[in-house]
């Protein structure tokens, strides 16, 4: 195994992103909460945007895992190899990119994206995955890594309020690679568990870094409380 993979083992991955139009969008910020999140004990962290990722990648000494959204339906998850040609030259040492099955708008197969990547960089890759079957198949496609980032998202598995445990224990279960719990991981108990049930790592995003849903979950309790 990569020794930049294996310095997540075990570990908490933190994703460092704020979406078009919120007050927290700016590079800067965000390199500033990734600087926080590691003084907190990130093992890594996730960004997103060329900007987020320079700036990211200049702010901290963890691993960067990079993406570029474009986009916020189908496959928008660095979805075409420009795209993780881009993310890798801004910096990052590892590019997430969509790994579901689904037809990639620049009509590459995932295999034939990663191949190209291997051969232009030495950029490491993680499949953003939303069933077994993409996990599978992303293996398959000589990727490092495997997330759960879009279970929920891609049609194939219900949208469960916390994160997917049936498909980490699939994942876990079926595939050689390691497995990153991501996606809807809200509590320390939850991030724990997704590691108790064999995953390499865990990737929180929304409950550390997205003070607007954060602060909407208090809210909405203490408007219950009254
Ligand atoms: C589905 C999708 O587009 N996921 C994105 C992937 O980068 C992000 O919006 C999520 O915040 C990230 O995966 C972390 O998940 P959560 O914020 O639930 O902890």
């Amino acid at each position: 195994m990569d020794p930049l993979i294996e310095s997540m083992r075990g570990g908490l991955v933190v994703s460092c992103q704020a979406y078009p139009g919120e007050p927290m969008r700016d590079p800067r910020t965000m390199a500033q909460v990734a600087a926080a999140v590691v003084e907190g004990g990130a093992a890594a962290v996730r960004a997103q945007g060329l900007q987020d990722v320079r700036e990211v990648v200049a702010a901290v000494d963890v691993p960067v895992i990079g993406l570029w959204k474009d986009g916020d339906d189908g496959v928008y998850i660095t979805p075409t190899l420009e795209h993780a040609l881009a993310v890798a030259d801004a910096g990052a040492q590892i590019v997430a990119l969509d790994g579901t099955r689904r037809p990639r708008p620049d009509g590459r197969t995932l295999a034939a994206t990663v191949a190209e990547l291997r051969e232009r960089t030495d950029v490491l890759v993680m499949a953003d995955c939303g069933s077994l079957e993409d996990a599978l198949e992303a293996e398959r496609a000589g990727v490092d890594i495997l997330g759960t980032t879009l279970a929920g998202y891609s049609g194939e598995r219900p949208r469960t309020p916390g994160p997917d445990y049936e498909l980490v224990d699939e994942m876990v279960g079926a595939c050689r690679l390691p497995v990153m719990v991501e996606g809807r991981v809200h509590s320390p108990a939850q991030a724990a568990e997704a590691l108790a049930r064999g995953a390499f790592a865990v990737c929180v995003g929304t409950a550390i870094t997205h003070p607007t849903t954060i602060t909407g979950w208090f809210a909405e309790a203490v408007a219950g409380a009254r």
